[in-house]
């Protein structure tokens, strides 16, 4: 395994293994990379464990890792109070705040989040920074109803200091990129400016008619943690303190 997927698994046994406890029965599943190894640790906690729990998908992926790995399907309508929900990030910053979205998939991950008692992140390294924009240079993700992307582009690049951006195109597939609602995604780069407390540019982007979500979650998790390449991993808590927890701790 190379180290930027070891360090994404090293991530996410760490969060299961103090995240995902056996009186946890709701439990919501995001989306990503990372979330693979989310689902393996919480299989590996046993047939016992897991014969009385729900597991919500963010999407398409994560439905599949739950049915693949013989877990029990629920939906958020079903249950809208979830016990803990565990997801990927695209970058992450000091206080917590992540953009999320490059899979497509923030709304649901967004509700997920919104619909747990605890919400907690797992990436890679690279995904830790001071400001969000850092090495994530695609921009946010906006999803947009689709009638109304070319309006809402109109208003990023003219009144939201979005000047660059553009609708998300599919790749093998002629035309946008549709999100699992049958939505488009709207990428837009912000300066750094924006970027300091982006509470304030969800807020504005959040309120232009067509939006459906945006891929800005701010003030919602409880902890991040990324796996780094020495094999530690890096916890970031919600009240500022930072843990390193060594490698030994994090074996399979
Ligand atoms: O829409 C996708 C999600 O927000 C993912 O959680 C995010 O893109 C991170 O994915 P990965 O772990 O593959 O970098």
């Amino acid at each position: 395994m190379d180290l930027i997927e070891e360090s994404k698994r090293l991530a996410a046994y760490t969060a299961v293994d103090q995240h995902v406890k056996p009186e946890h029965k709701i439990i919501g599943v995001g989306s990503g990379s990372t979330v693979p190894y989310v689902v393996d640790r919480i299989f590996q906690q046993g047939k016992e464990v897991n014969k009385g729990r729900v597991f919500i998908p963010t999407g398409f992926q994560s439905r599949q890792l739950i049915v693949s790995a013989g877990l029990s399907l629920g939906d958020v309508d079903e249950y809208p109070a979830i016990d803990i929900t565990i997801d990927g990030a695209d970058e992450v910053d000091h206080q917590l705040n992540c953009v999320k979205g490059g899979g497509a998939c923030h709304l649901r991950e967004k509700v997920l989040a919104e619909a747990a008692h605890t919400f907690v992140l797992v990436a890679d390294y690279r995904k830790n920074v001071q400001y969000l924009g850092t090495n994530f240079l695609s921009g946010v993700p906006i999803e947009v109803v689709p009638f109304a992307y070319a309006k809402v582009l109109n208003n990023l690049h003219h009144s939201l200091g979005s000047p660059k951006a553009t609708l998300r195109m599919a790749v093998k597939k002629a035309g946008p990129v549709v999100t699992d609602n049958g939505n488009f995604v709207i990428d837009a780069p912000f300066e750094r400016e924006h970027m300091i407390d982006p509470q304030i540019i969800m807020s504005k982007i959040k309120m232009l008619t067509g939006v459906v979500e945006v891929g800005l979650f701010c003030g919602m998790a409880k902890a991040a943690y990324f796996g780094n390449e020495d094999g530690t991993v890096t916890i970031r808590w919600d009240d500022g303190r930072i843990e390193q927890v060594a490698a030994t701790q994090n074996e399979a």
